[in-house]
């Protein structure tokens, strides 16, 4: 080890809604959902991530759960800095006496504003970060799939993450036009909980409804591979006692079929704005779908019904970004679509 890697340590650091990755040394060292548990008195963070997750929804009143982002942007300033500054802890877990200067790549959505940009650099910098690079979010999905980004190719390339699904058409190292919408993973699971609430009587849970999403959610209400029927425990609206309901794929695929058009809708208009040349190379190469949202059963053939183009999903699409990013950070020097200031 050289005296540089003692003293600066590079991370790649994939900041998102849902979860935070972390990659060092080429491996994903965190791998945690983004949030705080706070005691509300002191406001002093008492469990972040995983922890802070199995209090999510069963609080007492001095303590609250906060996902510090949402949308994809940091919306609370503390809660995100002290996260980012309890992930990094968990790298070194007390084996380092001294804090090396960080230098990090993050990933940022690419309909991000110029103040929403700041608050990521501030939160990085505040948790012990000396140089912050950001890379846009499908620039990253695109390397981590394994695009060769800087080719005179265009491919389109769709993030569907907890907050945003970012559709983007990437060639020579730079997004050729791009579209972010505010409907992903999050929504999915709002629109389940509604549709209980509405359709069933019946009060359920954030974590509930997202198990729902992960069991039995669907984008098609015919699918190949049909998952059994789930068992949903929550609160009858009624008569106010706990209780079991059963639901199938096609119902949360109804549930959710609002939310996917307005998807769907944002890739036409990306494609729409696509130069003539790079839709020749899309209509070859096919859309890539990455980021957990995208894991949806179904979702992949209902994207291809609509645009009449091959769809494929990343490998491990829950980290495709962060593999990205990881590259990116290997590659600062080289990659000039990274932002430093
Ligand atoms: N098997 C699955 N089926 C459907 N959705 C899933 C599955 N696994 C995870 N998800 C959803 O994926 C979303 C998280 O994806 P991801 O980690 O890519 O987002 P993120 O990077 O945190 O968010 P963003 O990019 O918007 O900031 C969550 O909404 C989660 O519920």
């Amino acid at each position: 080890m050289g005296w540089k890697n003692l003293f600066t340590q590079e991370i790649a650091i994939d900041l998102g809604t849902a979860n935070t990755l972390i990659i060092y040394n080429d491996k994903v060292v965190v791998d945690e959902p983004s949030i705080v548990a706070q005691d509300r008195a002191t406001s002093k963070v008492i469990a972040i991530g995983r922890q802070a997750q199995k209090m999510h929804g069963k609080t007492h009143e001095n303590i609250k759960t906060i996902r510090p982002l949402k949308d994809g942007v940091i919306a609370d300033f503390y809660a995100a800095e002290h996260m980012i500054r309890g992930f990094i802890k968990m790298i070194y877990s007390g084996s380092r006496v001294f804090t090396p200067a960080l230098r990090m790549v993050i990933c940022i959505p690419s309909g991000i504003t110029e103040v929403e940009k700041r608050a990521v650099k501030d939160s990085a910098e505040h948790a012990g970060a000396k140089e912050v690079y950001l890379i846009h979010e499908p620039m990253a999905a695109a390397i981590g799939i394994g695009i060769d980004v800087e080719e005179p190719m265009g491919n389109m390339i769709i993030d569907i993450g907890g907050g945003t699904s970012e559709i983007a058409v990437i060639a020579l190292g730079g997004i050729v036009c791009d579209k972010s919408i505010r409907v992903a993973g999050d929504e999915f699971t709002n629109d389940i909980e509604e549709y209980m609430r509405r359709q069933h009587n019946i009060l359920i849970g954030e974590r509930t409804a997202e198990k729902i999403k992960i069991e039995v959610g669907a984008a098609l209400d015919q699918l190949d591979n049909p998952p059994e029927d789930y068992a949903v425990r929550g609160r009858d609206l009624m008569t106010g006692v706990p209780k079991e309901i059963m639901v199938t794929y096609s119902e949360i695929a109804h549930a959710l079929d609002k939310s996917i058009a307005k998807i769907e809708e944002a890739i036409l208009t990306a494609l729409e704005m696509t130069p003539p040349e790079l839709s020749a190379d899309i209509y070859k190469t096919g859309i890539y779908l990455a980021g957990g949202g995208s894991m949806l059963r179904g979702l992949d053939k209902r994207i291809s019904q609509k645009t009449k183009l091959p769809v494929h999903i990343a490998d491990d699409p829950l980290r495709a970004v962060a593999r990205g990013t990881g590259i990116a950070l290997k590659n600062i020097d080289k990659f000039k679509f990274l932002i430093r200031d």
